[in-house]
């Protein structure tokens, strides 16, 4: 409730169009049963024609102003839930934007996508039916009461004690319902985590002939979904039915009644049509009443998980273009921020568990390099070289130690303008939805097409782009119409572009056959005389050549040097290269 009043307050206009269009809905609900209790009473009794036609023109006449107020209330309804949901799931975005790993690893992508569409629809729908009766509801029940009170005290006692009956029936459902809904929509985060990786790993499950196994798992996911909304549709489906079962058991009860007050002529037949009538009104406002507690439960969990989300302070702080600080919304462009202009990076004495991990994956750490320098690391896998790696633009803070840039420490820098000084090409090539030049660009928002071309050219990445038609042509959805390499080469042009003081190479030649790697690695060199390259690599003939070389083994530093000095120091560092090149190519590298 707190967060949509929050998000209400920008729509103070329509809000207040929304209330009187309320007034209006319940000054023509409650009006016409009394003219017509009068046409009855006055007119018809007394076959007063006169009396009768001017109180039919006065019904027209609020009923075209009912007609007005409908329209009005169901405008005002569908554009304050839907604008308020549109605000949310921006928020709820932009909140995500500048989250780290480490909160991304908490929530889990799957929910994140949940929480944005399913929990904001959910407050959508609750909005809409609360716009409408939240205010219309407390309205009509207090008025309906009055008019009943005063046709008839003695019938108003029927209704008075049915109210409490009612609302104790809705307490109770409300309550049971809250639990219900919260894993109807854990199971929804299921689905959509499975939906996902099926989705994405259709190729490896095909492969490996588990499209039985997926098969059953999504089963479970939505079978537990289908559970607890059945629960849910149970529950609702008793509700109702004993609702109006109660309501027909006061009605008979009223029949029975005004039968014996009209014999004893304390009652007009006019009157016990009106009275009907207000009795109709309190009962339908309090099921729409009803209807929204039944709502509410489920709305709560949802803005729970989104509220979640919204407070949650990132570890590392992270600088949207346009924002002030990590929850502001912002249209900048990353072009507006500044860049720091890096010369070296140093790591001190680092050490690094990650936050969910229990032991180091990275002990004691220390390096420097400078610009136009080349660091490599190697090592076996899991030995943290892709941790390391992304210590540089702060995915993760260290536990220990320090890294520093230019002598500072990392963590007094802010994260986006040092991000923008690195050009970062990942052990998985991501490509994105849009044309090969728009993916490029994506380093460099206003790269020229030369600087587009330039770049793809060094990456290796030229040739196949003409063959494919050229930089206009559209890269898939999981750019699954280019291969493993010329993804690699993609992502790689696309860091070039941007021209940046450190690269780094996260295991990123290794789709590459042994001839592109080379010749990429010579147009490299040439590009990043001027800046700091780090490269992870598996190959050693990827680094041969490298200033420096760090040896990982289980997070901690073995040997520093060059290939040559590592040869002879190093005994791991031997036992790699070894293992891949012959002790003739070696002598050569
Ligand atoms: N997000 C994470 N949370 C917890 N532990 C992690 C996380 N990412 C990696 N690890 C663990 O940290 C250790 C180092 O992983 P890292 O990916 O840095 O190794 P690597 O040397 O790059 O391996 P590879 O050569 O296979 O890519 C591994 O034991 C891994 O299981």
């Amino acid at each position: 409730m707190k967060l949509i009043l929050n998000y209400l307050k920008n729509y103070k206009k329509i809000f207040l169009l929304n209330v009187i269009s309320v007034f209006g809905f319940a000054l023509v609900e409650l009006g016409i049963p009394t003219i017509v209790a009068r046409m009855i009473d006055q007119g018809i009794s007394n076959q007063d024609t006169a009396y009768i036609w001017k109180m039919g023109g006065v019904i027209l006449v609020i009923s075209l102003v009912g007609v007005t107020g409908t329209i009005l209330l169901g405008y005002c309804c569908a554009y304050l839930s839907t604008s308020v949901v549109r605000d949310l799931r921006n928020d709820i975005f932009r909140k995500t934007q500048t989250f780290s790993h480490s909160e991304f690893n908490r929530f889990g992508t799957s929910s994140l996508i949940t929480r944005t569409n399913n929990d904001a629809f959910q407050i959508q729908m609750f909005m809409n039916i609360l716009l409408r009766t939240a205010l219309m509801t407390p309205v009509m029940i207090a008025s309906s009461i009055i008019l009943v009170l005063k046709a008839s005290l003695r019938l108003s006692m029927v209704i008075l004690a049915t109210i409490p009956l009612i609302i104790l029936g809705v307490i109770i459902v409300a309550k049971i319902s809250e639990s219900i809904s919260e894993n109807q929509q854990n199971s929804l985060e299921w689905i959509n985590r499975i939906s996902r990786e099926n989705l994405s790993g259709i190729r490896v499950i095909r492969a490996f002939t588990n499209d039985n196994y997926e098969k059953k798992r999504f089963d479970e996911a939505n079978l537990s979904y289908m559970k607890y909304s059945k629960r849910l549709f149970k529950l609702m489906s008793v509700t109702q039915p004993i609702f109006f079962l109660l309501m027909n058991l006061a009605g008979m009860l009223i029949y029975w009644l005004s039968s014996i007050l009209i014999n004893q002529n304390s009652l007009q037949v006019g009157q016990l049509v009106a009275f009907m009538d207000y009795l109709f009104h309190v009962m339908f406002s309090i099921m729409l009443f009803c209807l929204v507690f039944m709502m509410y439960p489920k709305a709560q969990v949802s803005a729970r998980r989104i509220t979640k989300v919204l407070k949650t302070t990132p570890s590392i702080p992270t600088r949207i273009p346009g924002q002030k600080d990590g929850t502001e919304s912002g249209n900048a462009d990353s072009s507006d921020l500044d860049k720091i202009d890096i010369k070296e990076v140093r790591f001190e004495h680092v050490t690094f568990v990650y936050p969910d991990g229990e032991e180091a994956v990275l002990k004691d750490v220390s390096f420097a390099v400078k610009r136009g320098e080349t660091i490599a690391f190697i090592g076996s896998t899991g030995s943290g070289k892709s941790t390391l790696i992304n210590l540089v633009p702060r995915a993760y803070d260290v536990t220990e130690g320090s890294v520093l840039i230019n002598g500072e420490d990392i963590r007094k820098l802010p994260s986006q303008e040092l991000r923008q000084s690195i050009g970062f090409i990942p052990q998985k090539a991501m490509l994105f939805g849009g044309t090969i030049a728009e993916n490029i660009r994506y380093g460099k928002k206003d790269a020229s097409m030369e600087e587009v071309a330039h770049a793809a050219k060094v990456a290796q990445a030229y040739d196949f782009i003409m063959e494919k038609g050229g930089f206009e042509e559209l890269i898939t959805e999981n750019a699954t119409n280019v291969s493993g390499g010329q993804r690699q080469r993609l992502s790689i042009a696309r860091a070039l572009v941007r021209r940046p003081d450190v690269y780094i190479f996260d295991d990123s030649f290794s789709a590459l056959d042994f001839k592109t790697d080379a010749k990429l690695r010579r147009e490299l060199r040439k590009e990043t005389k001027e800046a700091i390259v780090m490269i992870v690599a598996q190959r050693i003939s990827s680094i041969v050549d490298a200033d420096r070389i760090v040896v990982l083994n289980e997070g901690s530093v073995v040997g520093i040097g060059t290939h040559q000095e590592l040869m002879k120091d190093c005994q791991i560092y031997r036992e790699i290269a070894l293992s891949q090149l012959s002790e003739e190519e070696l002598a050569n590298a």
